[in-house]
């Protein structure tokens, strides 16, 4: 290392030393008044409690969000025209005197130290990215923007870049705050209202800039997004654990993920429909069909019914039944709540004519204690107007083909029969949407979810203790939505333990969040979206994703893709760099791709190439030669990374896995075995694909996922002929 970097690193360390102090000093305080007011104890005015409640819960979570930054707390710092100098990082801070030490990355001030260049300096002569491990700096890397070389630069601190993508996988996704590209930012910062597409190839780095963007947005519009939240959709468990470290390390807790099988409280699907009966199941035509089918539940008898009660006679007439049915969905309550109005007129009107023109009150009340205790009256009712749950009916209808098309409007005959499904199997994520439009239809009392936010708000709305928690949220001027109003108040009344609002939001599936994220989203069909809208009342969406590694059909426009949500896209954007995958690899993923007959519409050019990215094995034994290769390349990894170190994935047919009789999973060690499908989002250092043309059998687009998963070598072992735009682009290893 020369002097004069030694000298730089000295002075760098010298400010980060000073912005940690600061940091551990912020953490400190911001614990000890959380404490302070906790000591305060359960007593003083109801007020007094609950302002005690507020200081401690907003404290406490303040300093929950800087204990999570630690690593690279500074990694930028510019030199501007003016002489001024800036240090950009994690979180903001400010010297003990007040004024700015630190620079938030989201800041609008930071701006220029992802987005100047050579030919737009926008007043920064130096851009320096400063390395540090943990608390050490490491190494500095300047770009002059004022000079010749700097107007040629494709990269933004490509040093620093180069040894982020080339690092060795742990398992975890994780920040790219100190290198995010140019074409990344725009979309981070993207003032984007409604439904912002981010459409780019493998590897781009979708996943990166979306949770970058939510960080963004929760900083930059708090105040109501803290009162909301976010809401974070991934293809799989796998997925959000891989991704899960991100936000925390940026500073942001609280946000929720979730698959779309996990989308409903306390319930939880994982099959995998193959992609015609998905595309069944995810018709909107259904929206219709179960409102027609729930509706079908509120019948008229074909005749009236004579009951028979405590010895007299009373008749349940199709005429009272009518006239009952009329007033209860004219209350425009969902189905089993609209019962209760309806069950409630019947059981009048029965009373009325059992007490045989007796109108006292008490004569009145017992004849209706008779008509609610007789299981005969209860049953003709209830045939009149059936409660039921999200899967009962569902089960219902698609055991029974002739019942799904008497209620049937707009599902063609060939998808009434792709759904068919004997009761007791398990559900699939597609099942999902349609559960949870049942569960909008039938109301709250249904089995799948508790009573909503809204419920509760509307039911305490004009109690005082939400008015005083109210006055101690806004008197303190704490901001943010940490503790809403009807919270506090029900934790002043001791009714609910303390929960962040994440945990609150995840368990009421009728919460309204403030911003989604959608990752992925090629695969989510238009009843999907018609969920996701459901939940985001503000149609502000980031929704990332590849049209090209779609399964089943490939889509030809985002706009077709969204379905329901396509009216509120507002902007889309592309990512055309792939900073996972060596050059050799893409262009191979590529070209098979074309091959096949399904080009890339977006494609992508890779950032780097590393030597021996490629090795294809032919064999005839291919259970021994696969594991034969993979310990080859374990070996190979350790020489290269460390011993033990790095992310090894055998991908393979969910049909090989079958018949190697493997159960496919992502593993906390170094390898994994998994289906395409179950790979997809994720990337290892190296990955070993059995059979390709096996892969294929699943569509181009599995065949496109394994392909770019790795970040340094992909290893093919196979018995049968590679696939097309494969063989004769490089000879066997
Ligand atoms: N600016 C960057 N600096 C450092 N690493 C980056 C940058 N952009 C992307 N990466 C890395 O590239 C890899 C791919 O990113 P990401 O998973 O977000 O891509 P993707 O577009 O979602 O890919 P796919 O469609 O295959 O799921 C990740 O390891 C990510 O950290």
């Amino acid at each position: 290392m020369p002097n004069t970097e030694v000298g730089e690193i000295a002075h760098e360390q010298e400010f980060v030393d000073r912005a940690y102090e600061v940091l551990d000093r912020q953490r400190a305080q911001f614990r000890a008044t959380q404490r302070q007011a906790e000591a305060q104890g359960a007593w003083g005015t109801p007020q007094a409690r609950t302002e005690r409640d507020v200081t401690a819960a907003h404290y406490g979570d303040r300093a929950a969000r800087l204990e999570r930054i630690e690593d690279r707390l500074v990694f930028g710092r510019l030199d501007n025209d003016d002489q001024s100098t800036m240090y950009v990082g994690r979180a903001g801070l400010k010297s003990p005197d007040g004024t700015r030490l630190l620079t938030d990355w989201r800041a609008p001030a930071a701006t220029p130290f992802y987005q100047a260049t050579g030919l737009d300096p926008q007043g920064v002569a130096r851009r320096r990215h400063i390395s540090t491990r943990m608390r050490t700096v490491v190494g500095v890397e300047d770009e002059l923007l004022n000079s010749e070389k700097a107007t040629h630069l494709q990269f933004q601190g490509e040093g620093a870049l180069m040894a982020a993508v080339g690092a060795a996988r742990d398992g975890h996704m994780g920040d790219i705050v100190a290198t995010i590209q140019a074409e990344q930012d725009r979309v981070i910062r993207a003032d984007t209202k409604g439904v912002l597409v981010v459409q780019g190839g493998p590897g781009t780095g979708k996943t990166a800039v979306a949770l970058h963007r939510a960080a963004y947005l929760l900083y930059n519009q708090r105040e109501r997004l803290e009162r909301s939240g976010v809401l974070i959709v991934g293809p799989t468990r796998a997925f959000l654990r891989y991704i899960e470290r991100v936000l925390p390390s940026l500073g942001e807790t609280g946000v929720v993920s979730l698959t779309m099988g996990d989308l409903l409280p306390g319930f939880s699907a994982h099959e995998i429909d193959p992609p015609a009966v998905a595309q069944a199941k995810g018709n909107l035509a259904w929206i219709d069909t179960l409102k027609n089918a729930v509706r079908d539940l509120q019948r008229l008898p074909n005749e009236d019914v004579v009951l028979h009660l405590h010895g007299r006679k009373a008749t349940l007439t199709i005429d009272m039944v009518r006239a009952a049915r009329t007033r209860a969905r004219r209350t425009g309550k969902a189905h089993n709540e609209a019962r209760d109005s309806f069950a409630l007129e019947l059981i009048d009107g029965l009373a009325t004519q059992l007490a045989s023109g007796e109108t006292d009150a008490d004569t009145l009340a017992w004849w209706r204690d008779i008509v609610r205790e007789s299981k005969d009256a209860r049953r003709e009712i209830n045939l009149c107007w059936m409660p039921t749950t999200p899967t009962t009916l569902l089960s219902r209808l698609y055991a029974r083909p002739d019942y799904l098309t008497r209620v049937n409007r707009g599902l063609s005959t060939e998808q009434i029969d792709l759904c068919r499904r004997a009761p007791g199997e398990p559900w699939a994520i597609a099942d999902v949407p349609l559960l949870d439009e049942l569960d909008e239809l039938l109301g709250y009392s249904s089995t799948l979810t508790r009573k909503s936010a809204p419920h509760l708000a509307a039911e305490h709305s004009h109690n005082e203790e939400i008015e005083r928690a109210q006055a101690a949220i806004s008197g303190q001027d704490l901001g943010g939505g940490l503790v809403d109003a009807e919270t506090l108040a029900r934790l002043a009344r001791g009714e609910e333990e303390w929960k962040p609002l994440s945990e609150r939001a995840r368990e009421d599936r009728a919460w309204a969040y403030g911003h989604v994220v959608v990752d992925e989203a090629q695969e989510l069909t238009p009843m999907m979206w018609h969920s996701l809208l459901r939940r985001c009342p503000s149609r502000s969406f980031t929704v990332v994703g590849d049209l090209d590694q779609a399964r089943g059909n490939r889509p030809s426009s985002w706009y077709e893709t969204l379905g329901p949500a396509g009216p509120g896209l507002t902007e889309e954007c592309v990512l055309t760099i792939s900073y996972r995958t060596p050059r050799t690899l893409t262009d191979l993923a590529q070209n098979v791709q074309e091959a096949l007959g399904y080009p890339a519409h977006f494609p992508v050019v890779a950032a780097r190439d590393l030597p021996d990215a490629l090795a294809m094995t032919q064999t005839n034994d291919l259970e021994a030669e696969t594991q034969r290769v993979l310990e080859i390349e374990c070996e190979l990894l350790d020489e290269s990374v460390g011993e033990g170190l790095g992310q090894v994935a055998i991908i393979l047919s969910e049909e090989r896995a079958r018949t190697w009789g493997l159960q496919p999973e992502v593993k906390a060690q170094r390898v994994s075995i998994l289906t395409p499908l179950q790979a997809k989002g994720l990337e290892f250092d190296v990955t070993i694909l059995v059979e390709p043309s096996e892969i294929l059998t699943g569509g181009p687009g599995d065949l496109f996922v394994a392909m770019t998963r790795s970040t340094r070598r992909l290893h093919a072992v196979h018995a049968q002929e590679l696939p097309a735009g494969w063989t004769g682009q490089v000879a066997d290893n």
